[in-house]
C-alpha cells in the first residue's frame, strides 16, 4: 500500500495543469499528468490536493528548538510541530541551548528527541567554540561524526579573528561548512533597535550596521584564506550584501540566508517600545531593506530562513530594552512570503519555492528538496487562495512572539508529509 496525492499543482505553467503522485516506502514513485485519468486507488491511501499547490518540503536552515535547558520557551516537540504547520520538513536547529550543542552527547540528545517526538527532520549544528565562549574550539570531528551539519556559535559572533580562522581551517579539512552570526560585540553594547529614524525618535543607542558587515568583512578574508564553505546568517544590511556580492564575484565559497522580517519591515514600521519588534539582527533602515530584497533577486543572498526564535510571554514582556532578541518564524514564514513578494507579482512561486527547497539544500549538500520521481516523499500542500489572519494564540510553538499579529495574508500550508507520512494536516 502507499500514497496517491492526486491533483495537485506542481507551482509552474497554468493552474489547472495537474499531476497525481505516487509515494511509496517514503519515496515519490511516479509523477503523471492528472489528465491522463485516474489512477486505481483501491488499496492506497488518498489524499486529493484538490489543484492546491504541492511542493517539495520546505526546508528551514536557521531554527532554534531551545531543548535541552529552555523547555519554557519551546521543546522538540512543539517546535517541530510548530515547523510541520509552517510547511517545512527538513529543519536545521541551532545550538545555543543549555548545555549548548558543543558535545557528541548534546547532539544525541537532540538526534533522539527528534527522532522520538519530532515531527519533522532536525539536522543539529555544533558550536565552534566551547560554551559558545570564543575561547576554545569544540571537537569538530567527533562532532562532524555525531551528525551536525556545520559549525555556528549562533546567538553570538566569534569575536577572535583568530578563533574563528583556526575553527574555519578544522571544518575546511572535514569538508563541512560554517555558519557565522555576525556581530562585533564593541560596537553594540546593549542597543536594542537599529541606528535609524525609531532609535532616534525614541533617544536610544542604535545598532550600528558596521556591528554586522564588518565579521561579514572579516570572515570573507578568512575563509579566502581557509577555502572553508563559509555561510553568512540573517543578513540584514546594505553594507553586507555589497560585502558578500564582491566576495562571489571574485570566486569565494560565500553562501548567505535573509529572514522573511528583515525583508519586510524596517525600523520604521516599529510601532512603539514592544518587544515582540526586537530580533538579531534589529530590524534595520529602508534603505537595508532594499538591499537585501536586491540582494536576494541578484542571487548574492542563497536562501530563505526562519530565525524562529521562541521565547516566552514573561520574557518578552521586559520591554524593548530588556527583553531577549527573537521572533516565530515557522508559522508565518510561507504566507508572507507568498503574499508580500509572489501576490503583489514581484517574484515567480517558482523564485520563492527555489529559496526555501532547491537552494537550501544544494547550499548544504541536502538530498532533499526536489519534487521529482525518486526523489524522497517529502511534501507540502499549500492553499494558495484562503485568507487568513494571523493569530499567534493558534500558533503550535510556545511562542507567541511575532510583529505579524492580525496580518491577512495567503498561501497557508494546509498538510505536510516527511518520507511519506502525514504529520501534519489541517484543511478548510
Ligand atoms: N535571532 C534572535 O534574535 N535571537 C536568537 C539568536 C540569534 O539568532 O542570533 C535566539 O536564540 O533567540
Ligand atoms: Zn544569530
Ligand atoms: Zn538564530
Amino acid at each position: 500500500m502507499g500514497t496517491w496525492i492526486i491533483n495537485g499543482w506542481l507551482g509552474s505553467g497554468s493552474r489547472t495543469d495537474l499531476r497525481n503522485l505516487y509515494i511509496e516506502n517514503g519515496r515519490i514513485v511516479s509523477l503523471h499528468d492528472a489528465k491522463a485519468g485516474e489512477p486505481d486507488l483501491n488499496n492506497h491511501e488518498v489524499i486529493d490536493a484538490k489543484g492546491r499547490l504541492v511542493s517539495a518540503g520546505l526546508i528551514d536552515m536557521h531554527v532554534h528548538l531551545r531543548e535541552p535547558g529552555f523547555e519554557h520557551k519551546e521543546t522538540i516537540a512543539t517546535g517541530t510541530r510548530s515547523a510541520a504547520r509552517g510547511g517545512f520538513t527538513t529543519i536545521a536547529c541551532m545550538p545555543n541551548t543549555r548545555p549548548v550543542i558543543d558535545t557528541v552527547d548534546t547532539v544525541r540528545y537532540v538526534l533522539d528527541k527528534a527522532e522520538t517526538e519530532g515531527s519533522v527532520r532536525v539536522l543539529p549544528y555544533g558550536c565552534i567554540t566551547k560554551n559558545q565562549l570564543g575561547r576554545e574550539l569544540t571537537d569538530f570531528e567527533a562532532l562532524k561524526e555525531a551528525g551536525v551539519v556545520g559549525y555556528t556559535d549562533d546567538g553570538v559572533g566569534v569575536q577572535s579573528a583568530q578563533m574563528m580562522k583556526d575553527g574555519m581551517a578544522r571544518a575546511a579539512s572535514l569538508g563541512m561548512p560554517v555558519i557565522a552570526h555576525c556581530e562585533d560585540n564593541t560596537l553594540v553594547e546593549g542597543s536594542a533597535v537599529t541606528e535609524g529614524a525609531f532609535a532616534r525618535k525614541h533617544g536610544l543607542k542604535g545598532i550600528p550596521n558596521e556591528s554586522e558587515a564588518i565579521h561579514v568583512g572579516r570572515d570573507i578574508l578568512l575563509a579566502e584564506a581557509t577555502g572553508v564553505h563559509y555561510h553568512v546568517c540573517h543578513v540584514s544590511t546594505e553594507q553586507s550584501v555589497r560585502l558578500i556580492r564582491h566576495a562571489k564575484q571574485v570566486g569565494i565559497n560565500v553562501t548567505a540566508e535573509v529572514c522573511p522580517h528583515h525583508l519586510i519591515l524596517s525600523d520604521e514600521d516599529i510601532p512603539g517600545m514592544d518587544a515582540n519588534w526586537k530580533m538579531n539582527p534589529p530590524l534595520r533602515t529602508p534603505q537595508d531593506v532594499d538591499a537585501v530584497i536586491e540582494g536576494i533577486e541578484d542571487g548574492t543572498i542563497d536562501i530563505l530562513v526562519t530565525d524562529h526564535a521562541p521565547h516566552s510571554e514573561e520574557e518578552k514582556a521586559k520591554g524593548m530594552q530588556l527583553a531577549p532578541f527573537g521572533i516565530v518564524g515557522f508559522e508565518t514564514a510561507f504566507p508572507l512570503m507568498y503574499t508580500k513578494f509572489v501576490l503583489t507579482g514581484k517574484w515567480t512561486l517558482e523564485f520563492l519555492l527555489d529559496k526555501m527547497t532547491v537552494k537550501p539544500a544544494e547550499v548544504f549538500g541536502l538530498s532533499q528538496g526536489k519534487l521529482e520521481v525518486g526523489a524522497v516523499a517529502d511534501l507540502t500542500i499549500i492553499d494558495l487562495d484562503t485568507e487568513k489572519e494571523v493569530n499567534p494564540d493558534e500558533f503550535l510553538s510556545k511562542g507567541r512572539n511575532t510583529p505579524f499579529t492580525g496580518w491577512k495574508l495567503k498561501g497557508w500550508p494546509v498538510h505536510t508529509i516527511v518520507e511519506g507520512r502525514t504529520v501534519w494536516t489541517e484543511w478548510e
